[in-house]
């Protein structure tokens, strides 16, 4: 029978199939799959496609951003496992003709030039389908190691490194800069118990982290940063903001990043004013690919 069903059952469905490994520690579920190699290093892998009509519309986006934007989510899936990337491969599903292609890596290049990242390999195709753009990153952990949505712990302060909504408005989901580099910093000075990057929106993305770690979260709606005066409902639920939310046990002063709630026991995601459920705040949970 079908039943209407999102992209989150599909990768339930998929998780509960794919065997576990010995050398990937950490598989389906978090921003980045860890994968030990022989010699005891972790490599980081990430991989998002960006879809014609879906995150980008043509010919209103220039090629540049587009091909930008699909090399800058997989870095920003990086940065949220507080980690360094290094490499990258490139799938096309291509339409248009040859010079829309070329400004599309052009964009994607300068972006890996400014991160050291090298375009190390990918693939190339083209149909008269929309255009597809999917690309694998590659990242290695710093020395303090691999940060997952799933070490938050009650107590824990949640923190955002930006401002939320209106991203698809004001062009920020093409021109925003992967906060690797933030990531870095942070999670040198300061123990990161969790980190997820915000793409769904915080609503969903804030219930990731939380049920990867079993706890619930309070959350002070008027401290939520918002892009060009967003209305709440939509600052918590657009998605595409590619700022990162983190937990801390830490109250942190030196850094850019701003406190919008604690961890709770209790698994619900309420409003600490008023203990009411997030969710009553916007008509909508999140962005989801429906199937
Ligand atoms: N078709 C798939 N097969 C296997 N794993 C998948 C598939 N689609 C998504 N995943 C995994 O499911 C997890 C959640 O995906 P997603 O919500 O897209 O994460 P993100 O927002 O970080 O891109 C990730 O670990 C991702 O690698
Ligand atoms: C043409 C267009 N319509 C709507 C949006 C808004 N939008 C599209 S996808 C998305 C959520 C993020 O995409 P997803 O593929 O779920 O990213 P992931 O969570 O895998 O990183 C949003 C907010 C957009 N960027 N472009
Ligand atoms: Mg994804």
């Amino acid at each position: 029978m079908a039943t209407s069903s999102d992209e989150f059952d599909l990768i339930d469905f998929i998780a509960a199939r794919a065997a576990p490994a010995a050398n990937v520690p950490v598989g389906i579920g978090d921003d980045a799959a860890v994968i030990r190699t022989p010699n005891g290093d972790e490599l980081l892998v990430a991989c998002d496609t960006i879809l014609e009509g879906t995150h980008f519309r043509i010919p209103e986006h220039d090629p540049r951003l587009i091909g930008r934007k699909s090399l800058a989510v997989n870095l920003s899936d990086i940065a949220a496992m507080a980690g360094r990337p290094t490499a990258a491969f490139v799938g096309l599903s291509l339409r248009r003709g040859r010079r829309f292609a070329e400004e599309l890596m052009e964009g994607l290049i300068e972006l890996a030039a400014e991160f050291d990242v090298s375009i190390a390999g990918g693939d190339t195709t083209s149909w008269d389908g929309p255009l597809a753009i999917t690309v694998t990153a590659l990242g290695e952990p710093t020395g303090a190691g691999p940060v997952l949505r799933s070490g938050a712990k009650p107590g824990d302060v949640l923190y955002v490194t930006g401002p939320l909504g209106r991203s698809f408005e004001t062009g920020h989901h093409l021109s925003f800069r992967p906060r690797v580099a933030e990531a870095i910093r942070l999670h040198q000075s300061i123990p990161i118990h969790a980190m997820i990057d915000i793409s769904d929106g915080l609503l969903s993305d804030l219930g990731h982290l939380c049920r990867a770690s079993g706890v619930g979260a309070a959350i002070d709606l008027a401290s939520v940063p918002r892009r060009d005066g967003a209305p709440i409902a939509e600052a918590i639920s657009t998605g595409e903001d590619f700022e990162l939310l983190f937990a801390t046990p830490q109250d942190i002063t030196d850094f850019d990043v701003i406190p919008i709630g604690k961890l709770t026991e209790q698994p619900e995601l309420v409003e600490s004013a008023s203990g009411r459920l997030l969710s009553e705040f916007s008509s909508r949970e999140g962005y989801r690919h429906s199937l």
